[in-house]
């Protein structure tokens, strides 16, 4: 059943569509995690009728799955290491042990991987998703990935008569703590409605970007731009301190004016201290540089700057950084001052 007043904000062109979600949901979102879920929280999944699957309890998978299971809808987990799961299970998720047993146990079931190898794996290796998937079933992959690793998982996946749809997520481990991601899918279109309600639970808004493979660029594109905003946020940093002034200032007058981003308020302060606790892990960021790459070679588009970040990110991963949150950066530009 469609989630009931769900508002349609607007049909822009390129068949783009955003929705905004319910301001009970908003509200929603600002409880807090409890095993001792309320009566309003629990009855929202209800709207979703069926079982849900989740692949993937990593940073972002945990707290999504976590999301669904307080609103009340019925979840069942699985992660390839399985003690990541048993928080879950003790708040009521059933937990099933192949990517298989959960999909064919589901009716929907949602995947967050680490990167394209573990998005395909985990699809259609083996054990994976696809031997359980079947006509009547969607599979909906949440990782960010490239648009040919989605389109080959969905080829897969529609072999067997099961419905896909790829719906990356803007947003890092807070958003998706506080029920407030920002989904890009792309794909079956049933399949997107069929699911709205789930993603208004763990999301603040999903855009709707036609073929397989839209959603995957947009992400990409997104990341990208992110990406480089670090790198040059490190080299501002550090640029302002070597000339004699403090960063915390710089932070501030950043936030002030026309360059103010969230990102920049809520990790400079730290990156001041050279702290970098993971929220979205430098590896990722630096995967996601690459697919960029390979997005833009695609259809010859020069991105020098991107591909000048994606050096750093190589750097810092070299330095042993790739768990540390991705503003670990401004280390391998501190190692090059030393150099
Ligand atoms: N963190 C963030 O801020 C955001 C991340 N993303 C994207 O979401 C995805 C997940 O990110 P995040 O949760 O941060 O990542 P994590 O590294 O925390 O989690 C990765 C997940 O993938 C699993 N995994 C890795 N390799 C394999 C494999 N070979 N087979 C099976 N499972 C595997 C891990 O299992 P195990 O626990 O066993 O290692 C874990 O469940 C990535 O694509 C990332 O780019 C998107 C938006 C924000
Ligand atoms: O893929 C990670 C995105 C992180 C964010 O949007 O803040």
């Amino acid at each position: 059943m469609a989630m009931a007043g769900t508002s349609l904000c607007h049909w822009a062109p390129l068949s783009l569509s955003v929705f905004r979600r319910r301001s009970y949901l908003r509200r929603r979102s600002l409880l807090s995690v409890s095993s001792q879920l309320s009566t309003d929280t629990a009855t929202i999944g209800k709207d979703f009728e069926g079982r849900v699957g989740f692949l993937g309890m990593g940073i972002m998978g945990s707290p999504m799955a976590l999301n669904l299971i307080k609103a009340g809808c019925d979840v069942t987990v699985w992660n390839r290491t399985k003690s990541k799961c048993n928080h879950l299970i003790n708040l009521g998720a059933r937990f099933e042990p192949t990517p298989a047993q959960v999909a064919s146990s589901c009716d929907v079931t949602f995947a967050m991987l680490a990167d394209p190898d573990s998005a395909v794996a985990v699809a259609t290796g083996e054990n994976g998703a696809v031997q359980g998937l079947g006509s009547g079933k969607g599979y909906v992959d949440v990782s960010t990935v490239d648009g040919a690793t989605s389109k080959l998982i969905c080829e897969s996946v529609k072999k067997t008569g099961a419905s896909f749809l790829e719906a990356p997520v803007s947003g890092s481990k807070k958003p998706a703590e506080d029920g407030q991601l920002i989904f890009l899918t792309a794909g079956d279109e049933t399949l997107y409605e069929r699911v709205a309600s789930l993603l208004d639970i763990m999301g603040k808004s999903r855009f709707y970007l036609g073929d397989v493979g839209n959603g995957a660029a947009m992400k990409l594109v997104v990341n990208m731009i992110m990406g480089s905003m670090m790198a040059s946020f490190s080299e501002g940093l550090l640029l302002a301190e070597k000339v004699g002034l403090d960063p915390n200032v710089l932070v501030e007058v950043v936030s002030q004016g026309a360059i103010s981003s969230p990102m920049y308020s809520l990790k400079g302060p730290a990156m001041v201290k050279a702290t970098y606790p993971t929220a979205f892990p430098l590896k990722h960021q630096q995967k996601d540089l690459r697919l960029a790459l390979g997005l833009a070679e695609s259809v010859s588009q020069p991105i020098p700057i991107a591909a000048a970040a994606n050096e750093l990110y190589k750097v810092a991963k070299s330095q042993g950084l790739s768990d540390h949150d991705f503003s670990a950066v401004i280390e391998a530009l501190k190692a090059k001052l030393q150099n």
